[in-house]
């Protein structure tokens, strides 16, 4: 066999960028749940994080008899909060998600503000959360959404990001795809529940990121007792060798994670499998 030819592991790119997972208090007040947003992103830029990722749903409780009520357009209320605080604050915000309503459409949608407080990304969930475990936990989130269409992908200063919402993360096709595509982090707010949430979060974070060799990082609201569904919590972040480099419990806070971007490239050097894959065998195939 023809010896490979890796390109130099270049040590001098190596850099190491804060991020911060809020993991908010979700109550049924709109506007204190938009408050709380913004206090956290200005409390995680002043402890020197570049990207603040809040969980899913942010602004509403979780559940699909909330997301008719607190559904707004994009730009709207909570969208406008969250350009404001990355502008004033000079960080990428990656905006968890809010119902969105377009026509007669309802979404689950994350936004993506740059650090001039741009709209750059929006990622509308593809997958959405629809299961039945008898006596554990039913959901169907198709019973008032519709699925988004398209993946999201996003350039900042220091890589490209992949995006995907909570049940997003179960679908290891898409990570590759943003993978293959030249992300080094995969960002999933999500809200994973007291069944799934000890059996898989974690599981599914490292999985994602060990096959793709990347970063993978969550926000989760945080567990509120007085709620109908009762969130895992547990936001973390996973390198791309496996291992988790924070996380916390169910309590609200800020997870701060230093991500050191050159791991990306010494892990796909020193482990190779990219170049590896039997595309002669199987393939990731995009309609
Ligand atoms: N909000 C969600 O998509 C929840 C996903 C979840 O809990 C799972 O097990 O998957």
């Amino acid at each position: 066999m023809p010896a490979r030819s890796f390109p130099p592991l270049d040590l001098r790119s190596a850099i190491v960028v804060r991020i911060a997972l809020a993991q908010l208090q979700v109550t049924s007040n709109k506007q204190q749940n938009i408050e709380g947003a913004v206090r956290a992103i200005a409390e995680a830029a002043k402890a020197g994080a570049r990207l603040v990722t809040l969980p899913e749903c942010f602004n509403c409780p979780y559940g699909t008899k909330y997301f008719g009520t607190y559904a707004e357009p994009i730009p709207g209320e909570s969208t406008a909060a969250l350009s404001r605080a990355a502008k004033e604050n000079g960080v990428y915000v990656v905006g968890g998600s809010i119902p969105e309503r377009a026509a007669d459409k309802l979404y689950n949608t994350c936004t993506v503000f740059n650090p001039d407080g741009d709209l750059i990304a929006t990622h509308r969930k593809i997958h959405l959360f629809d299961i039945d475990i008898p006596g554990k936990i039913t959901f169907k989130e198709s019973e008032t959404l519709s699925p988004g269409d398209a993946p999201t992908m996003f350039k900042t200063d220091f890589g490209h990001v992949g995006v995907g919402i909570c049940y997003d993360m179960r679908f290891p096709e898409l990570a590759q795809l943003y993978a293959e595509q030249g992300c080094s982090l995969l960002l999933y707010p999500g809200a994973f529940n007291m069944t799934t949430g000890p059996a898989h979060w974690e599981l599914l974070q490292r999985g994602r990121a060990l096959d793709n060799q990347l970063f993978v990082a969550t926000a989760s609201p945080a567990r509120n007792a007085s709620a109908d569904y009762q969130a895992w919590g547990h936001s973390s972040c996973v390198d791309p060798w496996g291992t988790v480099i924070a996380t916390t419990d169910e309590q609200p806070g800020l997870v701060y994670a230093d991500l050191d971007m050159s791991k990306v490239s010494e892990v796909r050097h020193n482990i190779p499998i990219r170049e590896q894959k039997r595309h002669d065998l199987y393939r990731l195939v995009v309609p």
